[in-house]
């Protein structure tokens, strides 16, 4: 399959490595970039094309991935509307929605179809992704295919039953990695107030995160009930839960969550305006 990448920031080199990593050649990739450094460091670690804008090569491709920010992304369509020709067109843009994306990639008043929406995260880099997907219905089955396997290739993937589901997508796993790293700073920082160096208070703060994470995609039992058996009665775990519950850590999360989808609609109406 040949994919071409508009845009090749930290979400496409997360892609692309992932994607090389297992087994997609580099010759089929290229990237789209505008930033001359850009174009030259991607080419020197993963050995695909780049180029500043689309030319022939760039468009002969059977996707095109959608890697720009939203704020860039209709100035970025501008060099393609009307040159597509039935190239999958896969937007990982926060917020945007399949309608605008359309429109800005039609000639001639007629809105360009094949369109995939999605909202990949950046473990993608070590193929430990996870991808929530929305194919408008002009997506055939095979064009759903494609894009699955794209994103198959750099983690797992779950189908959203309409377009509004991959807000829900971005704000829990799209933006998710930050609130884990956010989780590990502060453990990270808890250790480091018992006198840990910063290396042995990484150490401790990570390899709970990912021994915990494993455990949990590992059980049978909900976190829920992993979480109980941590916590002895009377115990040290219980007055540290109690803590959290006091700061209302819970409800602050689901919050956060709630604010990062919000943003993805507030963007997806405002920069669908124009
Ligand atoms: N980062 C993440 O964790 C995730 C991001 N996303 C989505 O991925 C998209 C990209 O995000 P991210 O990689 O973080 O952003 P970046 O800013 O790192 O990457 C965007 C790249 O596109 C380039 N660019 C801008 N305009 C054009 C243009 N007209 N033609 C060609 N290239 C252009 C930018 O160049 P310059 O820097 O010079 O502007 C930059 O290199 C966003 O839409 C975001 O919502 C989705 C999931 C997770
Ligand atoms: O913060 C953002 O808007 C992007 C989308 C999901 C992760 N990063």
């Amino acid at each position: 399959m040949k994919i071409t990448f508009l845009g090749g920031g930290n979400m496409a080199a997360a892609l692309i490595g992932g994607m090389v990593e297992r087994g997609f050649a580099a010759a089929g990739l290229q990237v789209v970039d505008l930033g001359a450094e850009t174009r030259q460091r991607l080419a020197a670690r993963f050995g695909v094309r780049t180029v500043e804008s689309f030319d022939d090569a760039a468009l002969a491709c059977d996707a095109i991935v959608l890697a720009v920010k939203p704020q860039q992304m209709r100035a970025a369509l501008a060099q393609l509307a009307g040159r597509l020709s039935g190239q999958l067109v896969i937007s990982i843009a926060a917020g945007l929605r399949i309608a605008d994306i359309a429109r800005w990639l039609g000639a001639g008043g007629a809105p360009y179809a094949r369109i995939v929406r999605c909202m990949p995260n950046t473990p993608a880099l070590i193929g430990a992704g996870v991808t929530g997907l929305y194919a408008d219905p002009s997506v055939d089955a095979a064009g759903r295919e494609a894009a699955a396997r794209i994103l198959s290739a750099v983690g797992s993937v779950v189908w959203g039953a309409d377009e509004a589901a991959i807000d829900g997508v971005t704000a829990v796993s799209g933006s998710g990695p930050a609130y884990v790293f956010h989780f590990i700073e502060a453990l990270e920082a808890a250790g480091r107030s018992f006198g840990f160096d910063e290396q042995t208070a990484r150490r401790l703060a990570l390899d709970t995160v990912t021994g915990a994470a494993r455990l949990a995609a590992a059980s049978d039992e909900p976190p829920g009930v992993l979480r109980e058996r941590v916590t002895s009665k009377g115990g040290t775990t219980e007055a540290a839960l109690a803590s959290l519950a006091a700061a209302g850590w819970h409800d602050a999360l689901v919050a956060a969550v709630q604010a990062a989808a919000a943003r993805g609609r507030e963007l997806g109406e405002q920069l669908g305006k124009d």
